[in-house]
């Protein structure tokens, strides 16, 4: 393909991600995979180079665009060479007519601007748009982190976080062996120390109440050694089904599954009352910690969204409070950075439950946010997160 028929697919395909956005549609890498299916023509270099051109027009842009053309003329207007490509040529995009429409704006969308945890300042923003590193966990049920480190002298250990490392970006970790043998998870810094924050520790009963496909139940049955109750509860079919093969390859069979049923979970989970010693919350959220992973969710996310969010959160707090045993932890996290999911929940949960107070362990990372502490790009290299670990009084 010519760079400019490269530019005018970057446009088709960005027309079909705000399409799918708007809807509530498939996720930008599955549109982008059915995008490439039906354009077998494109070869491996094209496909790249196209994606990372709508790519670098979704992270630029906070506000949806009209269309992907009105995306990638704006673009156009801050890079020459690739203003250059809008030539009119066969398979390239025609012309730039200055009166045509041009997506504006901020990489954040305004709306959400006074969302924001305080902590988090414009100065941050960049960082929450910027490339994610590849952090792994070394899995203890299968090796130790002086093993794996010696396979891989490039990567830098991950103060604050027992078991992780940080890889060069595009490092591809997935064709390694010591991936295929079950010793290293992906997972990012900052939910490796959720998990840590748990403190989950061999013969406990813990309770992963939002485990969907495992990402975090895997670290905890790390930490357990194996040994004790690791309960994963999700609503999701879909998502809990794909944890018991991960379960396998990380030689973590302990873990029992539970499907819940959205709004009567209690009852799939009556025998855990005031059972757990830990029951984690890693509660569905709007994923504003996470758009340097996902930055097309900026363009999902509406007013109605998040107050539907909001309220499921609190309730998952309440629900979790009922499971926790006397002189057990109840940790509470999201993968958002706006006060409402994360510091004001935790706040407002310790003042309508009575019998919990705040107990930050040992995280040595984050900021200290009302009852727990905010994790962000700009000042901890890790994805956006909240935690908060609640202690049910005796
Ligand atoms: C942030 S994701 C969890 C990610 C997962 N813990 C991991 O580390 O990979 C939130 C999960 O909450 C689940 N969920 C939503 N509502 C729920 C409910 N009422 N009870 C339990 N799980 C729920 C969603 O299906 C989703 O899998």
């Amino acid at each position: 393909m010519t760079p400019a028929a490269r530019v005018q697919s970057a446009i088709e395909l960005l027309d079909e991600i705000i399409v799918a956005a708007r809807d509530k549609g498939g996720s930008a890498d599955r549109v982008a995979a059915a995008f490439f299916a039906a354009r077998r023509y494109a070869g491996s270099k094209d496909r790249r180079a196209i994606r990372d051109l709508a790519w670098r027009a979704i992270r630029a842009f906070g506000e949806r665009p009209e269309n992907g053309r009105a995306a990638m003329v704006a673009l156009a207007g801050t890079d020459q060479e690739l203003a250059a490509l809008f030539d009119g040529s066969a398979y390239g995009p025609k012309a730039i007519d200055p009166s045509e429409p041009k997506a504006s704006g901020d990489i954040v969308p305004e709306w959400v601007k006074p969302l924001f945890s305080e902590l988090v300042t414009g100065d941050e923003f960049p960082a929450l748009l910027e490339r994610a590193p590849l952090d792994i966990r070394v899995n203890r049920l299968v090796a130790c982190p002086a093993q794996v480190q010696a396979q891989f002298p490039e990567a830098q250990q991950m103060e604050g976080c027992t078991d992780g490392l940080r890889l060069p970006t595009g490092f591809s970790i997935e064709t390694e062996p010591v991936y295929q043998s079950g010793a290293v998870e992906v997972q990012d810094f900052g939910s490796q120390l959720i998990a840590e924050l748990c403190e989950a520790k061999p013969g406990m009963t813990v309770l992963d109440l939002c485990a969907g496909a495992g990402g975090k139940t895997l670290a905890l049955a790390s930490h357990m050694a194996g040994e004790g109750r690791l309960i994963a509860a999700d609503t999701s079919r879909d998502r809990l089904t794909q944890l018991p093969p991960r379960a396998v390859r990380a030689k973590a069979e302990f873990i029992e599954t539970r499907l819940l049923n959205p709004g009567k979970e209690l009852a799939t989970l009556d025998d855990l009352s005031e059972a757990c010693d830990i029951v984690l919350i890693d509660a569905p959220c709007s994923g504003s910690g996470t758009w340097r992973r996902n930055p097309e969710t900026r363009w999902r996310l509406e007013q109605r969204d998040l107050q539907r969010l909001v309220t499921e959160q609190a309730r998952l707090l309440d629900i979790a409070a009922q499971l926790v045993k006397p002189g057990g932890r109840l940790v509470y996290a999201v993968c958002s950075l706006f006060a409402c999911e994360g510091r004001d929940q935790a706040d407002g949960f310790l003042e309508r439950a009575k019998g919990f107070e705040p107990d930050l362990g040992l995280v040595r990372a984050g900021r200290r946010d009302g009852a727990g502490i905010l994790l962000t790009p700009a000042h901890d290299g890790s994805d956006g997160f909240y935690m908060a670990r609640l202690h049910k009084l005796c």
